[in-house]
């Protein structure tokens, strides 16, 4: 499976986001249109007070009872903004959690060797910023809405006031609309590439903190610090940019609003010196005038907005793209306020996975080819057996380990199938998990917890099973050497810890998890001779257990049921140590 270009309509995936939590939206919308509505009927109140001075006042309540009304009026618009912001805020929250919970679930559910299609860095800031940039556009759409209502109506109050002015409010709006149409595509280029040299910046950061070792053994610190220094000036160029384009936007949105202000009141100036306006009309055209323009310049800001947020989205939506599609938006629980209640639905299906008990597992005619080049496996067939040991050698290069991330879907195959007990395997990332299987890696993924942790990595504390894993790993004389035993903590990936002592408790972990079929990449590589054979011995010693093995160690050769050996991608050979031997010079090299 290839990746594919992800296609985004960004309008889609605000609707879709907006249902998630209808009613939450559509409450807090009305709350703000209510609360914007209300100041219109201030400026009424507000008329009446002026025309009550002018004594052209129709209304018959007094001074006093008009403030009186000002007064509850702001009150309610107090109380009305405090609810509406909580219900944004709940819904705001909802929607940006969504998006979270459903990359991480994509980026789970991929293929491990295919998790994440970007750099890290990348991934990270697109999961803090780009989903903020959607919350943002859901909280100023339900915000918008209001504001425009508020428009509307100010412009029919306005318009039975004076037409021909009102009229003059509507110019600027389409000058800015205009205007922002032809700027859209720029800003929208300038921003995601001004995101990608910041997501550079973070990932180089990454990779230093991560080869600290190597920088300084190397003497590479002045090397390291002037790439980063490039990276940093790129991306503070294209920051400067980005701010530079959106406040000129701003800038013109707002001195063409400034301008249309002006015109308008000197027109209104000159009817009030002719004596069509009363004192209480040019108080009201004055107040609600500021609400129509702050809406024709919010619309502007906001049409910019919702372009650099489709940038957003086709980020957000590579990283929560997988096999079913892209994932982005779809509906699922999530839990805000439940303490305890983190459920993964896809983890429980597995484990309620019925499966039959090993007898064979059949790898038949398995392709893989790296992107952008000729690397990977051909042709792969071979048979495993319930109790055997199976072995994987060839020299360095020659396609072992992706032999065996194709066999567990670690790498999803170009083609060729997988049979458990004569059964087709339809998603060997979704099977090959434990209780089925458990696999330790060449390189060993430790995290800065403690050595239980590690082990455990999520599993129920059980001392049998501990000791048990501990034992297979042969790490009992290591852990009795630690400052706190198990208890130990390892530092960042393990630090603390020997080469060795690294793979034997990421093989712990493995053993912990007791799979029925077990997957070893290399893991003695850094063991001494005495340690590397107790390993061996204590794995064979349990008969009934079925090995998948990558080791070029005479010792595990010796033991092997099947020796698959590998060249250039494809099984050169394979058999019992014996008949290759009498057969093949290279397994001769390999293990001398
Ligand atoms: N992600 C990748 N993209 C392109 N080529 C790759 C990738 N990973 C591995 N390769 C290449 O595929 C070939 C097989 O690599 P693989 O890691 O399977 O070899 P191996 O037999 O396990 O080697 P070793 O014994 O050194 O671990 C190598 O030539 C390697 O450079």
């Amino acid at each position: 499976m290839k990746d594919k270009k992800v296609e985004t309509n960004g309008r889609k995936l605000t609707l879709d986001l907006i249902k998630y939590k209808p009613g939450l939206f559509i409450i807090t919308t009305i709350l703000w249109i209510i609360k914007d509505i209300l100041p219109l009927v201030n400026g009424m109140v507000i008329k009446e007070v002026f025309d009550v001075i002018e004594g052209t006042s129709s209304f018959n309540v007094g001074i006093s009872g008009l403030l009186m009304m000002i007064a509850t009026i702001a009150l309610i618009e107090i109380i009305i903004f405090q609810v509406a912001f909580r219900t944004n805020i709940s819904f705001e929250y909802s929607t940006i959690s969504l998006i979270r919970r459903n990359i991480f679930n994509s980026i789970l559910k991929k293929p491990g060797g295919k998790a994440l299609n970007c750099l890290s860095g990348h991934a990270i800031n697109s999961i803090r910023d780009d989903a903020n940039q959607v919350k943002s556009l859901l909280g100023w759409i339900s915000w918008l809405v209001g504001q425009i209502i508020r428009a509307i109506a100010a412009i029919i109050i306005l318009s039975t006031i004076d037409i021909k002015v009102t009229f003059l409010v509507f110019l600027p709006l389409v000058a800015i609309v205009l205007f922002a149409q032809k700027f859209e595509k720029k800003v929208e280029k300038n921003r995601e590439k001004s995101r990608e040299a910041s997501a550079n910046v973070t990932s180089a950061i990454g990779e230093i903190f991560e080869s600290a070792l190597s920088i300084k053994v190397s003497a590479a610190e002045d090397d390291v610090i002037n790439r980063l220094e490039k990276l940093n000036n790129k991306r503070s160029r294209l920051s400067v940019k980005d701010s530079i384009l959106t406040t000129l936007i701003d800038s013109i949105y707002n001195n063409a609003v400034t301008i249309g202000t002006g015109l308008i009141l000197l027109l209104v100036g000159r009817l009030i010196m002719n004596g069509s306006f009363s004192i209480g009309d040019f108080a009201i055209f004055v107040y609600y005038l500021s609400y129509v323009t702050d809406t024709i310049e919010s619309l502007g800001n906001f049409i910019v907005f919702a372009r650099q947020t489709e940038v957003s989205f086709k980020r957000m939506s590579e990283l929560a793209c997988c096999q079913e599609g892209n994932e982005l938006t779809k509906h699922k629980e999530i839990y805000l306020n439940e303490k305890n209640a983190y459920k993964h639905e896809e983890v429980n299906d597995r484990e309620n996975l019925k499966v039959s008990d090993l007898r064979t597992l059949e790898i038949k005619r398995l392709n893989h080819c790296y992107e952008n080049s000729s690397n990977g496996i051909k042709d792969i067939d071979f048979t495993i057996k319930k109790g055997e040991v199976t072995v994987i050698c060839g020299r360095t290069g020659a396609g072992k380990s992706t032999l065996i991330k194709n066999i567990i879907g670690l790498i999803p195959s170009d083609s060729g199938e997988l049979y458990w007990n004569g059964e087709k395997i339809e998603k060997p990332s979704e099977f090959f998990i434990p209780p089925i299987c458990s696999y330790t890696p060449q390189i060993p993924n430790l995290f800065s917890e403690t050595v239980r942790e590690n082990i455990l990595f999520g599993i129920e504390d059980n001392e049998e099973t501990m000791n048990q894993a501990i034992y297979s790993s042969v790490l009992e004389s290591d852990i009795t050497k630690l400052d706190e035993g198990l208890d130990t903590v390892i530092g960042s990936k393990g630090v603390k810890l020997s080469g060795g002592q690294k793979q034997r408790v990421a093989a712990a972990r493995m053993f912990a998890r007791r799979g029925e079929l077990l997957v070893l990449d290399d893991i003695s590589s850094a063991l001494d001779v005495n340690t590397e054979k107790l390993l061996w011995e204590r794995l064979f010693a349990e008969k009934k257990q079925t090995c998948l093995i990558v080791s070029n160690k005479k010792i595990a050769i010796e033991h092997a049921d099947n020796i698959i050996l590998m060249k250039d991608g494809a099984i050169e050979d394979q058999g019992k140590l014996e008949e290759l031997l009498s057969r093949n010079k290279e397994l001769w090299q390999i293990i001398a």
